[in-house]
């Protein structure tokens, strides 16, 4: 069997007397899609800081692409990242930032071009490659985001949120994105609020709630663990497994 993509072993991170995640374990094997589901300040943001060399574990380890996660020189050309809001220089264009990006990776000048014009085009970009990004709108600056992502080619991709503030048909484009990342060699861990884009693409779901993984498994299984079974929907499942323990279900 191969080793997993990403593995966590008693994950944790501490801040203060805050759990923020929990003893974390779970493996995601290498060509699969891990949907990442909690509520608000559940800890998704700072388990893939964690598994992306941002911070720190208080305790446990990681490992992405083989590499521990306290390895940052040796995890970054492995991972790419997109976090909920893309860092991006406004004063540059859309191409400067993303040769910026390429530059960082290592990149020669003419593969990153070439890589640039092709993923821009595929987000239907390329037209507004030599505005500033100042000028872009929100899903503009996130298209940026996630080429700037996927642009070295990495094993494994990080996506937070990468449909918010997209048009409908960027959201598909970044959806099938994503299916072909995975139909390929490459591993997807993908944090959403938006349910149904993890029923279409995730291989497993991950729930996490209070730090803690409440739930795990592929969709179709979660769901007929749900009180109304198999007829239930992720977002039961999600209510179900979130829910406060002394608090009554939402129409029980
Ligand atoms: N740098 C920090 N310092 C102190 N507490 C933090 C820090 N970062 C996160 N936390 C806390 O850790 C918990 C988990 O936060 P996190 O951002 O990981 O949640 P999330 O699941 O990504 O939430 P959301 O869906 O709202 O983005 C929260 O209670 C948050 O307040």
């Amino acid at each position: 069997m191969t080793d997993p993509a990403i593995r966590a072993d008693g994950l944790t991170k501490r801040y203060g007397d805050e759990v923020a995640v929990d003893s974390l374990d779970f493996a995601v094997p290498a060509g699969s899609v891990y949907g990442f589901l909690g509520p608000n300040g559940a800890g998704k943001t700072t388990t893939m800081r964690l598994l992306t060399s941002l911070t720190d574990p208080t305790a446990g380890s990681g490992e992405v692409a083989g590499v521990p996660v306290t390895d940052r020189a040796a995890l970054t050309p492995r991972i790419g990242y997109l976090p909920a809001d893309p860092p991006v220089f406004d004063e540059l264009t859309g191409w400067e930032q993303l040769r910026h990006v390429a530059r960082l990776h290592g990149l020669g000048d003419d593969e990153a071009d070439a890589r640039i014009e092709s993923l821009l085009e595929r987000f239907d970009l390329l037209a507004d490659a030599d505005r500033r990004i100042e000028s872009y709108s929100t899903g503009m600056t996130k298209k940026v985001g996630v080429v700037a992502a996927m642009l070295h080619d990495p094993d494994v991709l990080f996506l937070d949120e990468p449909t918010s503030g997209l048009d409908p048909r960027a959201a598909r484009t970044v959806r099938d994105t994503v299916a072909d990342l995975a139909a390929g060699d490459a591993t997807v861990f993908l944090s959403t609020h938006v349910l149904p884009v993890v029923d279409e693409l995730a291989d497993t779901i991950g729930v996490i709630d209070d730090g803690v993984l409440v739930a795990e498994g592929d969709p179709e299984d979660l769901k007929s663990t749900a009180r109304e079974g198999s007829a239930a929907d992720l977002e039961t499942v999600f209510m179900e497994v979130t829910a406060d323990a002394d608090a009554p279900l939402p129409d029980a």
